[in-house]
C-alpha cells in the first residue's frame, strides 16, 4: 500500500491488530461510524480472525497495513502515511492504552498533538470485570472455556477450513464425520464441543471432535458431525462455530463403546434444542 491513495473517503479509521473483533474493537468500530474504515497492523500472527476473515465480523472496509513496512516509522512519519492513504480522514479511533510508531514510542496524547483532526481514545471494554483483549480470549479458547471466549467476543468462535479425507471408520461403525484441515486458528483444547457447522450459506448444528484418536489411529483429528442431516461429499471450505464444550478426548477399549458415547454426546445436543 504505498504510491496511492488507499481510499478517498473514508474519514475515520481505527486502527490496531484486531485479531478476533471482539467486542473491545467493535467498540472502536461504532465510533469509527459509517464512512469509517479499520486499518490493520499486520503481524501475521493472528489465530482468531486470521488475515482477511477479520472482513468477516465488520461492515467497514478493512485496510492492512505490514506490520514490517511500519515498523521502524516514527509517529510523525506515521501519521503522514495515514494523511496520505486516506486523504479524507477526519477521526481517528483507538483504545486508551494504543502505543504506535518506532519502538512503540507514541501514545494516545502524542497522536493528539499530530493530527490536526479529531481522536478518540476509546476507554477499555470490559466484560463484568474482566479486560476484554485478544490473549484473554485465546486463553479461554485453549482451555475449552467457549463460553467466556464468545462472550468477550460478541459473537462465536469461528475457524474456516477444507474437507479432507478420514480415516473411513467413522461412516462405517461410528457416525459420518467430515474431516477438517485448518491452519493458522486457534483450536479449542481437546474434546467434544456442541458446534454448528456452516457448507455455504447453511449451518447446522453439529458435534465436533477435536484432539488425538485414542481409540484408533492415535492421529491428530478436527472432525464434525451433522445432527440430524445427512451430507454428501464437501469439497467446498466450510466453518465451524463452537458453543459449549461437552467432555474430555478419551480412550475407549471398543469402537462400540466410543460409538454409545457418541450417541450421548449428541442426545445431549439435542435435548437442548
Ligand atoms: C462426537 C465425536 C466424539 C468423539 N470422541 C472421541 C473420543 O473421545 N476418543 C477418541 O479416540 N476418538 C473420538 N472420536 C473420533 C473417532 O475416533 C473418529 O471419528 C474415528 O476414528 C473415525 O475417524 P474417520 O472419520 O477419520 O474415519 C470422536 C468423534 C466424534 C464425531
Ligand atoms: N477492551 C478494549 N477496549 C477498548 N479498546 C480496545 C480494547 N482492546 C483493544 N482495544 C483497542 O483496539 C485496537 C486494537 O487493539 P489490539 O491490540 O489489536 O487488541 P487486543 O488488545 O485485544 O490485542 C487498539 O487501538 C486498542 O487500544
Amino acid at each position: 500500500m504505498s504510491g496511492f491513495t488507499v481510499s478517498s473517503t473514508v474519514e475515520a479509521v481505527a486502527i490496531g491488530n484486531f485479531d478476533g473483533m471482539h467486542l473491545g474493537h467493535q467498540a472502536l468500530f461504532e465510533q469509527a461510524g459509517t464512512e469509517g474504515g479499520i486499518v490493520v497492523i499486520e503481524h501475521y500472527r493472528a489465530t482468531l480472525t486470521p488475515h482477511i476473515y477479520r472482513a468477516r465480523f465488520t461492515d467497514l472496509p478493512v485496510f492492512f497495513y505490514d506490520f514490517d513496512r511500519i515498523r521502524d516509522m516514527s509517529p510523525e512519519v506515521f501519521l503522514e502515511k495515514l494523511r496520505f492513504d486516506f486523504p479524507s480522514l477526519r477521526r481517528i479511533v483507538v483504545g486508551e492504552d494504543f502505543l504506535f510508531g518506532a519502538g512503540r514510542s507514541g501514545n494516545v496524547a502524542m497522536l493528539e498533538r499530530l493530527f490536526d483532526g479529531e481522536v478518540i481514545a476509546v476507554p477499555e471494554v470490559k466484560l463484568k470485570e474482566a479486560p476484554v483483549h485478544s490473549r484473554f480470549i485465546r486463553l479461554h479458547i485453549e482451555k475449552g472455556e467457549i463460553e467466556t471466549a464468545n462472550a468477550m467476543l460478541g459473537h462465536p468462535y469461528e475457524i474456516w477450513g477444507e474437507a479432507v479425507a478420514g480415516q473411513g471408520i467413522g461412516k462405517e461403525k461410528l457416525v459420518p464425520t467430515i474431516n477438517l484441515e485448518t491452519s493458522r486458528f486457534l483450536l479449542p483444547k481437546a474434546g467434544v464441543y456442541e458446534t454448528q457447522t456452516c457448507i455455504g450459506s447453511t449451518c447446522y448444528p453439529s458435534v465436533t471432535f477435536v484432539g488425538h484418536r485414542e481409540t484408533t489411529d492415535g492421529s491428530f483429528a478436527l472432525e464434525t458431525h451433522l445432527i440430524d442431516h445427512e451430507i454428501g461429499e464437501v469439497k467446498e471450505k466450510i466453518s465451524i462455530k463452537w458453543f459449549h464444550r461437552l467432555r474430555e478426548n478419551r480412550k475407549f477399549d471398543t469402537l462400540a463403546a466410543l460409538k454409545r458415547q457418541i450417541e450421548k454426546d449428541i442426545e445431549a445436543i439435542r435435548e437442548k434444542r
